[in-house]
């Protein structure tokens, strides 16, 4: 972990898809201040910009009427063929990882690094501190299927090819149990807030 000087920390926000960090993401925006960058909306921009390697590899099938790439096809190409999906990292996170690296090159407070994938892209090095969004399997499963409303065998397949809860757990230099209300939740961001200052 990279040990920084200047008082604005770089915070690797990690968790299961569906454990609540963009919850908690949003907390610590509004109520704090902190800079947020989201890894799956730099993933989106990461697609634009590979556009015609993606289209090489899985086809016109994923561009859409209007020309640009239609994620929900990719998204139902490479969840749940594993090749597929490492193809596509292999494309999109060099990418990713250098449009953050811009981006951090700029930040004046505390930033925000929200995302499933931070440790698959090369980007925990790059953190001061790793802040875990933690909650049980199943509950994570019933919120993707009935809140996001996934399919379960999306839910599944995207949760199968993340890294596993007992990873994050050990890797996480502090942990937010999200299992239970947004009042709770609340609390323990203004512990965590507290603790870093
Ligand atoms: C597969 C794509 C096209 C699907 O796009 P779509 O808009 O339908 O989904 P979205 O980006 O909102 O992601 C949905 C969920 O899947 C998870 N997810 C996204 N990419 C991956 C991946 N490569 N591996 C595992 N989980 C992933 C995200 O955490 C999120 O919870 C898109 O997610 C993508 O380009 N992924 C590759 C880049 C990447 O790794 N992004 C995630 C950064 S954390
Ligand atoms: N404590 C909670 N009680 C009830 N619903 C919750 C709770 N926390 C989060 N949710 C809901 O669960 C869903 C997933 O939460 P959120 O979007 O914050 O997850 P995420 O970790 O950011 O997922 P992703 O990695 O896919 O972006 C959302 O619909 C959110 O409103």
């Amino acid at each position: 972990m990279v040990s920084r000087s200047s008082h604005a920390y770089v915070i690797g926000l990690v968790g299961k898809a569906g454990s609540g960090k963009s919850t908690v993401a949003r907390i610590l925006v509004e109520e704090y201040h902190f800079d947020l960058i989201s890894l799956d909306e730099v993933g989106h921009h990461a697609l634009e910009l590979s556009r015609d390697e993606l289209i090489h590899v899985f086809g016109q099938q994923i561009v859409g009427p209007d020309g640009t790439i239609q994620r929900a096809v990719l998204g139902q190409i490479v969840f749940g063929n594993m090749d597929m999906l490492l193809t596509l990292n292999a494309i999109t996170h060099p990418r990713i990882k250098e449009l953050v690296k811009q981006q951090l090159s700029n930040m004046r407070t505390h930033t925000l690094l929200d995302g499933a994938l931070l440790y698959e892209i090369g980007l925990a090095p790059l953190c001061d501190f790793i802040l875990m969004v933690d909650a049980p399997e199943a509950m994570i499963m019933e919120r993707l299927i009935r809140q996001r409303k996934w399919p379960e065998e999306k839910a599944k397949s995207v949760l199968f090819s993340q890294r596993h809860l007992q990873f994050l757990r050990e890797e996480a230099d502090f942990i937010i149990f999200n299992n239970d209300s947004l009042e709770k939740i609340e609390r323990q961001v203004e512990f965590f807030v507290h603790t870093i200052s």
